[in-house]
């Protein structure tokens, strides 16, 4: 900046004792060289260069115009030129190269070593005065002009070819990159267990082959359909939230199976989704829960299913009865024909009230061989009614295990059950009434 501003000033001044027309490209060119070379090589430029250079020139211009004499003045410059020389030189020299670029990295070296040397030349020439009548003052800056700039415009035009070469290099490097990252990509994609799809506008752009298993088509075919052709009408998963939506999905052959949606915005059009099939992770759980809720030996309710739909009832405040059955004498059953046919007996009398229970009583194995009976909207009089006829089907049942012309009956005390009735309190009242109808000679009803 400063010897542009010095070269400008001497032109509008009109003087001529700096040769300005040489002076102006060589340290234009000179300039592009030293930010090409960091720029090349992907450093910042030196902190301390610039102000270094800037000082330098300041001073030979002070020195200038004190009346140095002009010989004195260009070997400065030189000098000057020559230590940024030596600075790229020594940059490049510590730069790693490899093939073709070494040997372009030995021709900028060549070039700068001889546009160096010629400065050296001119610098000695004007200091020291060297053989006057082939070298006179004037002819001086001409010296480097014409024999140091063609090699500081070779070692440009190389430079160029560098960072070409250099550049054509990294995209080769970037290719095989992202080349590499797009085979992991689909690896991943095909051995993943869930169907993945690429979304663009709500419709779907692409997709690993998991997607044709799990709809039972060619995964081309759903290319371009709109997402929510997949899953049911009301089932679909809604905007991406980011965690998991249970849906119902829709095969080629209008079979529907339970999916997981888990979805990922991308941008504002793009989106990726990921279906499971989890129809069998479903089942499993529902069986589980069944089972939590069941009696094992009768897959009757067990006693805390039965307490959750009493609860349950309860809101309702309907009138109803509770009944505790107890199968008569049972002890001996398994006393004389062992406990697998007492088992019998108690599944067999499990099928029994379930086949006579109306829809919405609630049978339950209170334990051993105990059974509830929770009759809602039943009257105490219907209640004992629907309870005395099971015993006559009781009498009339054949059990496996028993010999022919074996009989087993069951008492059953039956309680009454206000809205709002305690669990606890109505068990206790069928209690009671069963205790009742053990001591009043067994199968039969007691209120
Ligand atoms: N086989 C079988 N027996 C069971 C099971 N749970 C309880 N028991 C038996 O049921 C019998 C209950 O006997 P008790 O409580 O004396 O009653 P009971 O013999 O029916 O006599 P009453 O109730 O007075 O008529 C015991 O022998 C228990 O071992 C079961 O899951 N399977």
């Amino acid at each position: 900046m400063l010897s542009y501003s010095i070269f400008l000033y001497d032109l509008l001044d009109g003087q001529r004792n700096i040769d300005w027309l040489p002076n102006l490209i060589l340290v234009a060119a000179q300039t592009m060289m030293m930010l090409g070379v960091f720029r090349f090589l992907g450093r910042p430029l030196p902190r301390s260069l610039l102000p270094a250079t800037l000082l330098a020139q300041a001073a030979v211009e002070y020195f200038r115009s004190q009346g140095a004499p002009q010989a004195l003045v260009d070997a400065a410059y030189c000098a000057i030129v020559v230590v940024l020389a030596i600075v790229v030189l020594n940059i490049l020299r510590r730069y790693q190269t490899v093939g073709e670029v070494r040997s372009i990295r030995l021709f900028i070296y060549c070039s700068l070593l001889v546009y160096g040397v010629v400065h050296v030349l001119r610098l000695a020439i004007g200091v020291m005065g060297i053989a006057p009548q082939i070298f006179p003052p004037d002819s001086i800056p001409m010296l480097s002009f014409f024999t140091g700039l063609p090699f500081l415009v070779i070692s440009l035009v190389a430079f160029t070819a560098m960072s070409l070469h250099r550049t054509l290099a990294q995209s080769r490097d970037y290719e095989i990159a992202a080349r590499a990252n797009l085979h992991r990509f689909e690896q991943l994609m095909r051995i993943s267990s869930a169907a993945m799809l690429l979304l663009r506008k709500g419709r779907i752009e692409d997709s690993n082959p998991k997607l044709g298993e799990l709809f039972g088509c060619r995964r081309e075919a759903l290319h371009g359909l709109a997402f929510e052709a997949l899953f049911l009408p009301g089932a679909e998963p809604v905007d991406p939230p980011g965690t998991p939506q249970h849906c119902v999905a829709v095969r080629a052959d209008q079979s529907t199976f339970q999916a997981e949606v888990v979805m990922l915005e991308l941008d504002e059009q793009q989106c990726l989704a990921e279906i499971r099939d989890v129809s069998r992770q479903k089942t499993l759980e529902t069986q589980l829960r069944e089972l939590a809720h069941a009696d094992p030996l009768t897959g009757a309710l067990n006693r805390r299913a039965f307490a959750a739909r009493f609860e349950a009832f309860r809101q309702s405040f309907r009138p109803s009865c509770v009944a505790l059955l107890d199968l008569d004498h049972f002890k001996r059953i398994n006393d004389h024909f062992g406990h697998d046919v007492g088992d019998e007996v108690l599944i067999t009398f499990t099928r029994l009230c379930q086949a006579h229970a109306r829809t919405g009583d609630v049978f339950a194995r209170m334990g051993g061989e105990e059974f509830l009976f929770l009759l809602p909207g039943c009257e105490l009089a219907a209640a004992q009614g629907f309870l005395e006829r099971l015993v006559q089907e009781m009498a009339s049942l054949r059990f496996r295990g028993l010999p022919k012309g074996t009989t087993v009956s069951f008492s059953a005390g039956l309680a009454d059950c206000p809205p709002g009735a305690e669990l606890n309190a109505v068990l206790k009242q069928a209690d009671l009434a069963l205790y009742r109808a053990k001591a009043n000679g067994r199968a039969r009803v007691e209120l």
